[in-house]
């Protein structure tokens, strides 16, 4: 019997992939920091019956409709606004996901980002390199206290009470906002619920962890930025698209908010001559949030295995849809 063809969009580590090449003829792109072309995708998913993509593989009509064997899509990432699930789902493609594994490091790297923009870390190692270090002054590059502050976070999903759970050992005060209510977070974390606007006002450090959808897309506009305190610092570590970036820009350039740490842009990679970037109260990273090499490695593997077992008729272990 001829073995079903799997299509990795990067260059995996051999051991991560041997289980997935025992049951199936594995296809990787060679290269490990270089995307796959698009019409490259589209001509593997052609053969493919799985298929395995980072979060920046657009998975669209195009992709799902040329692959006329596709069982499954396990995404290695646990946001999947890059596949268009309804089109999958009504092709009877099954969704996945690489939630739960990367929490703890995400919320890490969340809040490492915090206290990098509140105190200025970026700032001042630069500082220090370029020999700009004369003196020990009252207020060198002083910035704002973290502890004992309010953290607002928007989106109360597994990686925001991590970052709740976080943010209480820094005696923060912890608010939040989400579609629905946590009852668990406000009794283990003491997590208070806020709406979106109150949250906004009442809040030193406002926290993106939202997942892109419609409702969620530009959900950071003029709009918000103005509620927030003029000493507000905002950290995206979502998505770059539920923010409206040029209303982040005109917030920052006018004083409207203090500072922004950003794990994620819009357009990624993100032009380093982008006016964001460019600020210097803008503490800028490559989406890093889910990347240590114990977090990608058991990312790798909980995808290879949710194609393991959908080539094998088993329940995939993390779906995202539920084709019929
Ligand atoms: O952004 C990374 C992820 O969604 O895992």
């Amino acid at each position: 019997m001829t073995k079903p063809c799997v299509f990795i969009t990067r260059k995996l580590p051999e051991d991560v992939v041997a289980p997935l090449s025992a049951i199936a003829e594995v296809e990787m792109w060679p290269h490990e920091d270089v995307a796959v072309p698009n019409d490259v995708l589209v001509e593997k998913a052609k053969r493919a019956a799985a298929l395995l993509p980072m979060v920046s593989d657009p998975i669209g009509e195009q992709v799902l409709s040329a692959g006329a064997e596709l069982k499954v899509v396990a995404n290695m990432g646990v946001g999947y606004d890059n596949i268009d699930v309804p089109a999958a789902t009504r092709r009877g493609i099954v969704v996945c996901n690489t939630p739960d594994v990367l929490t703890d490091t995400t919320a890490d790297l969340t809040f490492a980002l915090l206290l990098a923009t509140a105190r200025r870390l970026v700032e001042a190692a630069e500082f220090l390199k370029e020999g700009k270090w004369k003196s020990w002054s009252p207020f060198l590059l002083a910035g704002a206290d973290v502890h004992h502050k309010t953290i607002g976070i928007v989106g109360m999903g597994n990686i925001g009470q991590a970052v709740a759970k976080r943010a209480k050992g820094f005696d923060m005060n912890v608010l939040y906002y989400n579609r629905s209510r946590r009852p668990e977070a406000e009794a283990e974390l003491g997590a208070i619920y806020r709406p979106f606007a109150d949250l906004l006002a009442e809040s030193d450090f406002v926290v993106c962890l939202t997942p892109l959808t419609p409702e969620t897309r530009r959900l950071f506009n003029r709009e918000a930025f103005r509620r927030m305190k003029r000493s507000a610092v905002f950290i995206n570590a979502a998505r770059g698209a539920v923010v409206d970036e040029q209303a982040l820009y005109e917030a920052l350039v006018h004083g409207e908010i203090a500072a922004a740490g950003l794990d994620v842009f819009e357009k990624e990679p993100v032009d380093p001559a982008h006016p964001l970037v460019s600020l210097p109260n803008v503490v800028a990273l490559p989406h890093i949030g889910s990347a240590t090499y114990e977090t990608r490695r058991a990312m790798m593997a909980l995808a290879r295995d949710n194609i393991i077992a959908v080539l094998e008729g088993r329940p995939p272990l993390t779906p995202v849809n539920r084709p019929s």
